[in-house]
């Protein structure tokens, strides 16, 4: 089973790598949807894979680091796309939740990435 919290993460940033005259090139803002997903069993006992409040705490430093900030100026995200975000979370955020099976990322409503860690060979 899967479960999974959702953060919403108010932040600036800019892509510096878009084609001239791309829209994204620009400074401009999101708020990004951050579901953090969990993979377990639930407890015979606790009903659950793990509370929730759990994930909270796990991805607290992350949000503090994150929100309202400008994402370009933060180490490792001087190109950040959903997709690089994604994997920036994951890598920091897997060590100190070992159950982490997904972290999806979503700019807009319509547009957003899923990070499932990195392809096994
Ligand atoms: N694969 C990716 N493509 C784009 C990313 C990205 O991170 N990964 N980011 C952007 C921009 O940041 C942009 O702000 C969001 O893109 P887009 O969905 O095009 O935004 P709109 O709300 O303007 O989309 P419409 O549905 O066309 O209104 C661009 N691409
Ligand atoms: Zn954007």
């Amino acid at each position: 089973m899967e479960i999974y919290k959702t953060f919403w993460i108010e932040a600036a940033h800019r892509l510096p790598n878009v084609p001239e005259g791309h829209k994204c090139a620009r400074l401009h803002g999101h708020s990004f949807r951050v579901d953090i997903h969990v993979a377990g069993e639930p407890g015979e006992e606790s009903g659950w894979v793990m509370d929730f409040a759990d994930i909270k705490g796990a991805f607290k430093p992350l949000y503090r680091q994150l929100d309202h900030h400008y994402l370009n100026e933060i180490d490792g995200l001087e190109n950040p796309t959903s997709e690089n975000l994604a994997i920036w979370i994951w890598q920091r955020l897997k060590p100190e939740l070992p159950a982490l099976s997904a972290v999806s990322v979503a700019e807009t409503c319509t547009s957003g990435c899923i990070y499932r860690g990195p392809a096994k060979d």
